[in-house]
């Protein structure tokens, strides 16, 4: 059979890509992509045999608001299903595709579309969660969402973005991040998806990893590798440039993720991946090895813009201060005041990105921040409150909302301890003796807590009407802790607040919470630093002992 391999260029979003003219076969019979089956019984195949699987018990669907703006209407008024690839384009969250085709493939037929994690930490981060949205808007155009676990490729370690080899993961951190990962995103997309829909699965490269061998994989995918496209990859050519250049095993990361849509593309129908920006080398892999391999077209790769701190470093896992998504990493409450927190410069473009919420409603909440009624906050709130409750759920949503009332200096709600308690991990807090705290002034107190460097800072700000005992004012210099401030006998409140300045990030910044122990031990103190998109920065600071 005579082959011509002509190709078209097509430019896209300032790239220029390849990708095979639609009129060359390459293929003497079509490739026949074998559909994921996703049957009612949970198993994949139907022979129970599926990589796939579906989580037993479904997580029901949250209160989200359903978006508004993924059905349009045609003239005859019947509602035609929004193409995914428009909404990601009209929302920011689109940076490249391998092939315009995607686009009137999204619209033509249901596919199915992977991204994935590398399980090397035990939780995913603000990242990673652009992945889980984007996935969640194939989800709700009809598309079905595959979620991938790197166990195999996490023990290899992707290059791209790194300028270090990473360290070497032991088998009990791979399970134990696995895990993690895991149930974060059944809770995510689980929330997301109605209970009897098979909308999404999760599955690991491990499962078909584990029984490779070298020479199998030599033959079936090396083959087919050129050195020369796989040194061009951005990934290799800045860690050549570096010192400590690259190993043979990062140098074939690539091919493991190229092989694993090749493997997805084959047996489970997966004809889209996508990723970071950072991924773009790897996703072509996978694209180029399915065209080479299975000659086959059909496969597309699509990327984001990487989310990016105001240090223009992005939002990862590796770095200090990751804004993690498991709850247990960072609790709801945090998580909620970062997002409260975001400059008014970056809160539109974060809505867009982030929520689900609709374009025309954002745009008017744009509209309205540059009119004079605006009421400052607004948006930061809006944002917080869709980020929390897709990630957390209205439970975690309620529960950020209560510790925020309960740590706002000023607020009217009585404090008990149980609130207290559920915030006492996220602001610096201490324990000490009972009967240490009792009559002590509390000029004195503020400083040995850490709260304030001296006593006449402690003095200066308690004139300005800045100190708070419990979220009230404190105005005497000669206040000292009573019994019935030591709120249920157990804990007591402090806050640097600036004058009311409600929401600002200063309302966590200088909170201590006091706890009574018996022994009297003193427990290590937490300072959270930083807000507006800078690093959270965590300085601890052990105290004396009593
Ligand atoms: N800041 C970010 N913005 C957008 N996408 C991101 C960001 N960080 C990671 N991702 C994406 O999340 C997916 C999984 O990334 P993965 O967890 O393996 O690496 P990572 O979090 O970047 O790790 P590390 O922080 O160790 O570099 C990839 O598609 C990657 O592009
Ligand atoms: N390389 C991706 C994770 C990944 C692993 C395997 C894949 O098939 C796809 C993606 C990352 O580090 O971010």
């Amino acid at each position: 059979m005579a082959v011509t391999a002509s190709r078209a260029f097509t430019c896209y979003n300032h790239k220029l890509f390849f990708f095979p003219n639609t009129s060359i076969n390459l293929c003497p019979t079509p490739i026949k992509v074998p559909s994921l089956l996703l049957n009612g019984n949970g198993n994949g195949n139907g022979n129970g045999n599926s990589l796939f699987y579906r989580p037993k018990n479904p997580i029901p669907r949250c209160v989200h608001s359903a978006p508004k703006n993924l059905e349009t209407h045609s003239q005859s008024h019947v509602p035609r299903r929004r193409n995914v690839i428009e909404i990601l384009e009209e929302r920011g969250l689109l940076e490249s595709i391998t092939s315009d085709k995607l686009r009137s493939a999204c619209s033509d037929s249901n596919l199915k579309v992977y991204c994935g994690f590398d399980p090397t930490a035990e939780s995913l981060h603000l990242g990673n969660l652009l992945g889980i949205i984007v996935l969640s808007w194939f989800q709700q155009c009809g598309h079905k969402a595959v979620a991938l676990i790197g166990g195999a490729t996490a023990r290899i370690g992707d290059p791209s973005g790194k300028s270090l080899e990473r360290p070497e993961l032991d088998p009990d951190s791979l399970e134990k991040n696995t895990q993690g990962i895991t149930n974060t995103i059944t809770r995510i997309l689980g929330r997301n998806t109605k209970p009897s829909s098979d909308s999404f699965v999760i599955i690991n490269n491990y499962d078909w990893w584990k029984d490779v061998t070298l020479l199998d994989f030599l033959k079936r995918v090396g083959r087919y590798a050129r050195v020369g496209t796989m040194m061009a990859k951005e990934s290799v050519k800045k860690r050549l440039e570096s010192e400590q250049g690259m190993s043979y095993t990062e140098f074939t990361y690539q091919l493991l993720q190229g092989y694993d849509f090749l493997y997805l593309f084959q047996k489970e129908g997966v004809s889209v991946q996508i990723g970071g920006s950072d991924q773009w080398g790897n996703i072509t892999a996978g694209t180029e090895l399915i065209r080479k391999i299975l000659q086959a077209e059909g496969a597309y790769g699509l990327t984001f813009s990487l989310l990016l701190k105001s240090d223009g470093t992005k939002f990862g896992k590796s770095e200090d201060g990751a804004i993690w998504l498991s709850s247990s990493m960072l609790s709801p409450y945090k998580f909620y005041q970062y997002f409260f927190s975001v400059p008014d410069v970056d809160v539109v473009r974060l809505l867009k990105i982030l929520t689900f919420s609709d374009i025309e409603e954002i745009n008017e909440l744009e509209r309205e921040m540059k009119s004079p009624g605006y009421v400052p906050n607004t948006a930061q709130r809006r944002l917080a409150e869709e980020v929390t409750r897709f990630v957390h759920g209205q439970d975690g949503l309620d529960e950020a909302l209560k510790a925020t009332e309960a740590l706002r200096p000023g607020a009217e709600t009585r404090l008990d301890w149980q609130t207290i308690e559920g915030i006492a991990k996220d602001v610096p807090s201490c324990s000490l003796a009972y009967n240490e705290v009792l009559n002590l002034p509390l000029i004195d107190l503020s400083v040995s807590a850490g709260l304030l460097e001296s006593k006449s800072a402690a003095r200066r700000l308690l004139k300005q009407g800045g100190l708070y005992l419990n979220n009230s004012r404190v105005d005497s210099e000669g206040k000292k802790i009573e019994a019935q401030d030591i709120v249920d006998g157990k804990i007591l409140l402090l806050s640097a607040g600036k004058k009311n300045k409600v929401g600002s990030c200063n309302d966590y910044d200088c909170i201590s919470l006091f706890e009574r122990l018996e022994c009297g031990f003193m427990a290590k103190c937490n300072i959270l630093g930083g807000c507006k998109f800078q690093p959270i920065s965590f300085a601890h600071y052990s105290l004396r002992e009593a």
